[in-house]
């Protein structure tokens, strides 16, 4: 139970002998510390919390062995062990709201908690470490889209809502019993199931649900109490039975004497991939382009049109790479003249181009003419700082997020703009790009968005709590300082080293912040800049190496950044910077070979031991 007043002396000693991580100068900041050190949730929203002798005294590890609940029927704080505890470990609990990749935990739990992290989870070799963030920034993505589809997506793409149910699961078994997100994956499942009128399947994983939930936070909590006749009739789960009956089933409908692995794929609705289905996928390729079809464009909650994933695509794919229809002038002040360049090309086109422009999205309502209005809203530029932008009849589909998943170029070689997946992206999922410029903060972000393009950024990043929001908006004003303070020049040749420094740490933060996009490899050319600018060959061609496989990601082997880099990763000298100095004079040859990563990234970023 919580420690409800404090008026008892001995309360008051339990209390102020718990540990406060934060500097006090009077009894009210002390008390505030400690309330601050300690204090557990006391409802999911994270808004009310407690104070409790014994269970305020348990540790965090992000590889915790133990759930801890606020029980509001009993008005106990409860913690349940999530797998076998050996006599003498340590019982451990997670003190953050979601699991995510280790540098945001780090950053998080140091913020927070003013502690750095050494749980198994945190000490995990690079290699095991960056395989773990993969598991969890897909569970976390996963979770976004199943959170984000809500009821609407649910009667819109059940089979599709299902599947991220299944992937989420298979995550989380993945990791081991000791994951406390099984029991809302089984729940939501449920809903989606139920929703469309399956009850032998809701059935199913209600009654999962609620064995996970008992497993977890006991039979006597919140859920396993309101939900307990679930298993027995799916049909009592909130608001939801019938709302279609596509997948009608009676709640005796479950089959028996199936194989488990039979049963799951009943359970999941997934269907058995067949060597037909295969060979029509390769063949699905796109008429203008050598490229597979790996998208639909369809209509997308809220944004109109938008282009979906229609299998699973990986990072570095190149999903489309198209021609532009039209051109326009880009930042002229002459709208008439722009007026003029637009009419007289969209005249030119035939009946079923031209049926198409006029399909195309326009924001801007009356306020311009119809052709303006379409170009203006779906214009992509050609290329950086480019005064010319295309319009595209399948790349102008795509809808932006502040954390997209795909990068768009201008290829001028091959005269098309290129789109290519920076990270996995998930059949069903929306393919993204970010309509804006730079590392802009949120409110900056939903001004722009809604002046230029009309609507208001309800993506992953602007639905994020507040306090991450006002974290990332940190982040971000950070970035913009670091870009700025590298760009401006002057520092490559008088102060090296510390241009260096901020290069090292605009890419930790663009890590922390999620950005995968161009910005990454565009500070490893900082880096490259730096050490060639001051003739060392060495680095250089490490972070040009480097600077040249995230183009290629970007871009493709053929992407307009892709071959220089790997001319300058070859060469270094035969930048124009070469030998502005030889401060750092050192030969190609030098890259040392015999050095563990961490003493590898030491060396490349010249960082003292
Ligand atoms: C280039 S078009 C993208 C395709 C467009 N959705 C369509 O139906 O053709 C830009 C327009 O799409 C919509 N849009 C793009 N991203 C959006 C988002 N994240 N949320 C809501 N609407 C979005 C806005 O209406 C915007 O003006």
């Amino acid at each position: 139970m919580p420690l409800s007043t404090l008026r008892l002396p001995a309360q008051l000693h339990i209390f102020t002998s718990l540990r406060n991580v934060h500097e006090f100068s009077n009894v009210c900041e002390q008390y505030a510390g400690i309330a601050r050190t300690n204090a557990l949730p006391l409802a999911a929203d994270g808004l009310e919390g407690g104070i409790f002798e014994n269970a305020c005294r348990i540790n965090h590890a992000c590889n915790n062995n133990t759930h801890n609940n606020w029980n509001e029927n009993v008005g106990c704080h409860t913690v349940h062990a999530l797998r076998d505890i050996q006599q003498g470990e340590e019982i451990t609990i997670f003190y953050l709201r979601s699991q995510e990749s280790r540098s945001r935990r780090l950053a998080q739990l140091k913020e927070k908690f003013l502690f750095t992290c050494s749980c198994g989870l945190c000490a995990l070799g690079p290699k095991e470490s960056r395989e773990s963030d993969v598991r969890l920034e897909a569970t976390l993505r996963l979770e976004n889209l199943i959170s984000r589809g809500g009821l609407e997506a649910i009667l819109a793409t059940p089979l599709q809502m299902l599947r991220y149910v299944d992937q989420q699961v298979q995550l989380y078994e993945r990791h081991g019993p000791g994951d406390a997100g099984l029991p809302g994956a089984y729940f939501d499942a449920a809903q989606m199931v139920v929703a469309h009128g399956d009850l032998a399947r809701g059935r199913v994983f209600a009654g999962r649900a609620i064995s996970e939930w008992e497993r977890t936070a006991g039979d006597d909590c919140k859920e396993v109490i309101q939900y307990r006749k679930t298993p027995h009739d799916p049909s009592l789960l909130p608001g939801l039975y019938g709302r279609s009956m596509e997948w009608k089933t009676a709640v005796d409908d479950v089959p028996t004497g199936l194989q488990p692995a039979d049963f799951e794929e009943w359970l999941w609705r997934r269907k058995p991939a067949s060597k037909k289905k295969h060979k029509k996928k390769a063949k699905n390729h796109d008429k203008n382009t050598s490229i597979p079809t790996f998208f639909t464009i369809r209509e997308v909650p809220k944004k109109g049109q938008g282009v979906v994933a229609s299998t699973k695509i990986t990072k570095g794919t190149r999903i489309l790479a198209e021609s532009p229809l039209l051109t326009v002038p880009r930042h002229v002040r002459d709208i008439e003249a722009v007026e003029v360049a637009i009419g007289r090309q969209v005249k030119m086109l035939d009946e079923k181009k031209r049926q198409h422009f006029f399909a195309l999205h326009n924001c801007h309502g009356d306020r311009h003419t119809p052709e303006l209005g379409i170009c203006r809203t779906n214009v992509l530029p050609l290329g950086t700082d480019a005064t010319v932008g295309g319009l595209f009849l399948q790349a102008s589909r795509i809808n932006h997020s502040c954390r997209h998943n795909s990068q768009n170029t201008w290829n001028k070689k091959l005269g098309q703009i290129t789109i290519h997946a920076f990270r996995d992206i998930e059949e069903g999922e929306e393919i993204t790009i970010c309509y804006l410029g730079g590392s802009d903060k949120y409110a900056h972000r939903q001004r722009h968005l809604k002046s230029t393009f009309g609507f208001h950024c309800s993506c992953e990043l602007c639905m994020m709590p507040l306090d991450y929001r006002v974290q990332s908006d940190e982040r971000r004003e950070k970035i913009d300082i670091l870009d700025k303070d590298i760009g401006d020049g002057m520092g490559i040749i008088s102060s090296p080293l510390a241009c260096l420094g901020a290069v090292r740490s605009l890419l930790k933060l663009l890590e922390e912040e999620s950005i995968a996009d161009a910005t990454v490899p565009r500070a490893y050319y900082d880096a490259f800049q730096i050490a060639i600018a001051n003739g060392d060959q060495a680095r250089a061609r490490v972070f040009a190496q480097r600077a040249q496989r995230l183009r290629v990601i970007l871009q493709g082997d053929n992407g307009p950044d892709t071959r220089v880099l790997g001319k300058y990763a070859d060469d270094p000298t035969t930048h124009r910077l070469y030998g502005t100095t030889n401060k750092w004079r050192q030969a190609v040859t030098k890259v040392p070979k015999e050095l563990d990563a961490k003493a590898f990234e030491d060396w490349l970023w010249k960082k003292r031991r």
